[in-house]
């Protein structure tokens, strides 16, 4: 593995607490990868987002079986107006909505979700993401009145934390229930599918450990996937569309179209869906050298992210 680029890239709006996605970007002889474990994760949990890297690095992916995957357009926690201006300038016919964010109340969580619909019309699809911020009672009462103000949603994602809870929400609500959280971040990510806790699998790569590896989940969760991002950079990106290309089934709009959250990224040409869609790559774009050297981390971020890189490799052999 020759060198590594540390970058810092800028984010159009806040999403998940952040306004900087910080990552490791690795060239090795399949192409470049990307290590881009959230920074409050330990070493053991970001050991799977190294494999995913060292995969695409080292190993290549596994050929793909479509061309094309249609992804959602995703929707931070941001006020009716915003939320309505993403969703027409993605040209995507499927909204992921932020709900139960921390410091908001139901209210907004209802107008965000009205503006999205009014945005897609009738026949778009709304989904919502709670990141397991409500308990059962909490998830019965909101779910009920969001998939009312958006004139019905798709599917709940992670409306509780637990997966029992999930599995509680999934036996009162008539909205399908789709787990997230409850795979990415498990000891053991078919659990869900035994509890009858979900109707849907959410599939994010990295975190998985690349796209062999969350093949083999979504063949023994035995769920319809949806393949989400982590919010990568355009090179990460590419490892959640192979992923997508080679599902053998793929029902659902992926989350993958999340390089429009970005303000800045590391390719010429970023994975920016046209018409909500993207083309499934065969190899991880090629980052662009004064690209890496605008969005170069400084020193301080540099050195942690590599001394972090190099203790989760070690952990490996
Ligand atoms: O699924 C999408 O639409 C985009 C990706 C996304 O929401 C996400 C991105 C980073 C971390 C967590 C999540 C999430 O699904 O909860
Ligand atoms: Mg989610």
């Amino acid at each position: 593995m020759s060198g590594v680029s540390v970058v810092a890239l800028p984010m159009r709006t806040r999403f998940r607490g952040i306004t900087t996605r910080e990552l490791a970007l690795v060239e090795g002889p399949a192409g470049w990868g990307e290590f881009c474990p959230f920074v409050e994760y330990d070493d053991a949990e970001a050991l799977a987002w190294w494999r995913c890297a060292r995969e695409a690095a080292h190993d290549g992916w596994p050929a793909p079986v479509r061309e094309r995957v249609e992804v959602n357009t995703t929707v931070p926690a941001v006020g009716p107006e915003d939320a309505h201006r993403m969703v027409r300038a993605s040209g995507a016919r499927t909204a992921k909505v932020k709900v139960a964010e921390k410091g908001q109340d139901a209210g907004q969580d209802l107008a965000r979700v009205e503006a999205v619909r009014d945005a897609l019309g009738p026949d778009g699809r709304v989904r919502v993401d709670a990141n397991g911020g409500w308990d059962v009672d909490g998830a019965v009462a909101a779910i009920t009145a969001l998939a009312r103000a958006a004139g019905g949603l798709e599917y709940v994602e992670q409306p509780c934390a637990s997966v029992d809870e999930l599995a509680a929400v999934r036996r009162r609500v008539d909205v399908p229930v789709a787990a997230d959280e409850s795979i990415r971040r498990a000891e053991d990510p078919l659990r869900v599918a035994r509890a009858g806790a979900a109707d849907v699998a959410v599939l994010k790569v990295a975190p998985l450990g690349g796209v062999r590896a969350a093949l083999r989940v979504a063949e023994e969760i035995g769920l319809p996937c949806v393949v989400s991002s982590a919010v990568e950079s355009s090179v990460g990106l590419a490892a959640g569309l192979a992923l997508a290309g080679a599902l053998p089934e793929l029902p659902y709009a992926c989350g993958l179209g999340t390089a429009d959250l970005l303000a800045g990224d590391v390719v010429t040409t970023p994975l920016h869906p046209a018409a909500g869609v993207l083309d499934v790559p065969r190899r991880p774009p090629e980052p662009d050298p004064a690209l890496l050297a605008r969005y170069a981390a400084d020193p301080d971020t540099r050195d942690r992210w590599t001394a972090r890189l190099a203790r989760v490799q070690a952990r490996e052999s």
